[in-house]
């Protein structure tokens, strides 16, 4: 039977029943932003050859020594090494060779003089200075070391992370499937936007708040064609269509106890296996979940505000899982309210917040329900019972 749990116990339940979706290659050029199914390391030393730093000429061994005596060494320059040559050249005394920034080193080469620090006289160089051992030279492995790891199982593949994944070579990467989350507005009052609205109807805000979280979470929307109505068999008609083409649903509206609150019936009518029926917070405390052939499915409040909450408490952290995604998971922080709640309340609540630094500190502003100017919502705020005044200490997430 499904009983009510608290927000950390019905997140845990949830990620408890779900696992990180299958893997397949991908060419590096499509993975951006994908998650990496396995560690992926290095399969040579990058760069696999000791190369010049900079433009300059090469010293051998026997010259750097002259050179620290402090006299002005007078240099033949024999031969100009471009970067991406793969002659294998040797560097005697008394010769040097000019070097391309990223070029592979002559045999027997000790450092690399500047240019701007040489004198150039027809095809000789006048060297002076003292050049340490090495100087201006990168070895093989400079970067990363054959079978270093570059990135972990469970990373997205930002911009960075893929230079380094092609700078070792790799042409194909193993990723995680991304999800794809059905997203359901029950309401027999909804309409969508564009349609002519009659008293007594809205327009159904929900599709593009939830299809839109679901997009910035880094996962595929599959929005349900239109409206369903507060009608069991419509909701239980959808979850069915929805379930083979997805791999979480999320249902807005009808978590309550009125008389066409109707979607909870439609996962019994299923035999969904149920998680929970109610969180013990505010908002969304109708909030409930049942797993129905291996998928979640959600029934979020159909309040906006209550919805959009709850999706980024308690779907997100299972979303994550579902992605494979080991790293991106929220943290929450301790932050002073900069101005009070409207009203402190004897349980426990969520609310939305914008962070604001003043004077080098930062502090978090409530933004109460969606009948509030737009601001830059940047925080979700966690108010304990009694809380809320002016300087108390809340805890929060930061928004991505
Ligand atoms: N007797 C009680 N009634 C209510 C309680 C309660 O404790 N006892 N709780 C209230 C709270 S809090 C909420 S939240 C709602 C929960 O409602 P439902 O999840 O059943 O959602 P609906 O009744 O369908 O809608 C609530 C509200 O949101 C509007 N809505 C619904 N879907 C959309 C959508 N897709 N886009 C935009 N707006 C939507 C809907 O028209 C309602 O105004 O129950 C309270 N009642
Ligand atoms: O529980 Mo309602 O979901 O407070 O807004």
């Amino acid at each position: 039977m499904a009983v009510q749990r608290g927000l950390e116990e019905a997140i845990a339940i949830c990620c408890d029943h779900i696992q990180a979706l299958d893997s397949e290659y991908l060419h590096i050029n499509d993975a951006f932003m994908r998650v990496a199914a396995e560690d992926i390391a290095s399969p040579i030393n990058v760069p696999n050859f000791d190369r010049s730093s900079i433009d300059g000429y090469a010293i051998s061994e026997g010259d750097l020594g002259k050179l620290r005596t402090g006299e002005p060494l007078t240099l033949k320059v024999i031969a100009t090494i471009q970067a991406g040559s793969i002659e294998s050249k040797q560097i005697r005394a008394g010769e040097t060779h000019r070097i391309m920034t990223g070029a592979l080193l002559p045999e027997g080469c000790a450092a690399v003089i500047k240019q701007e620090d040489v004198r150039i006289s027809g095809n000789l160089i006048v060297a002076c200075g003292s050049l340490k051992q090495g100087e201006n030279i990168q070895r093989a492995g400079h970067e990363l070391t054959a079978g270093e790891r570059v990135a972990p199982k469970g990373l997205v593949l930002n911009a960075e992370i893929l230079e380094r994944i092609a700078a070792c070579g790799i042409e194909n990467i193993l990723v995680h499937q991304i999800p794809r989350i059905y997203v359901i507005n029950t309401g027999s009052e909804l309409l969508l936007p564009g349609s002519p609205i009659k008293t007594g109807q809205i327009y159904n805000s929900n599709r593009s708040l939830l299809s839109a979280k679901v997009a910035g979470s880094g996962a595929i929307p599959v929005l349900a064609d239109s409206i369903i109505k507060d009608d069991l068999q419509q909701i239980v008609n959808e979850i069915e269509k929805a379930t083979p083409v997805s791999d979480m649903i999320i249902i807005s509206g009808g978590t309550g106890n009125g008389v066409y609150d109707l979607v909870y019936n439609a996962f019994e009518y299923l035999n969904a296996s149920p998680l929970f029926k109610g969180i013990d917070i505010t908002p969304g405390k109708g909030t409930s979940a049942a797993l129905f052939n291996g998928k979640l499915l959600y029934n979020l409040s159909g309040n906006p505000h209550a919805a959009g909450i709850l999706f980024e408490v308690l779907i997100k952290p299972a979303l994550l899982k579902l992605k494979g995604d080991l790293f991106s998971a929220r943290e929450w922080f301790d932050i002073q309210l900069d101005s009070p709640i409207k009203k402190i309340k004897p349980y426990r609540r969520l609310c939305q917040g914008e962070m604001l630094i003043e004077q080098g500190s930062v502090y978090a502003q409530p933004v109460s329900g969606n009948n509030n100017p737009i601001k830059n919502i940047s925080l979700i705020l966690d108010i304990r019972a009694g809380q809320g005044a002016k300087g108390d200490m809340v805890r929060a997430i930061i928004l991505n």
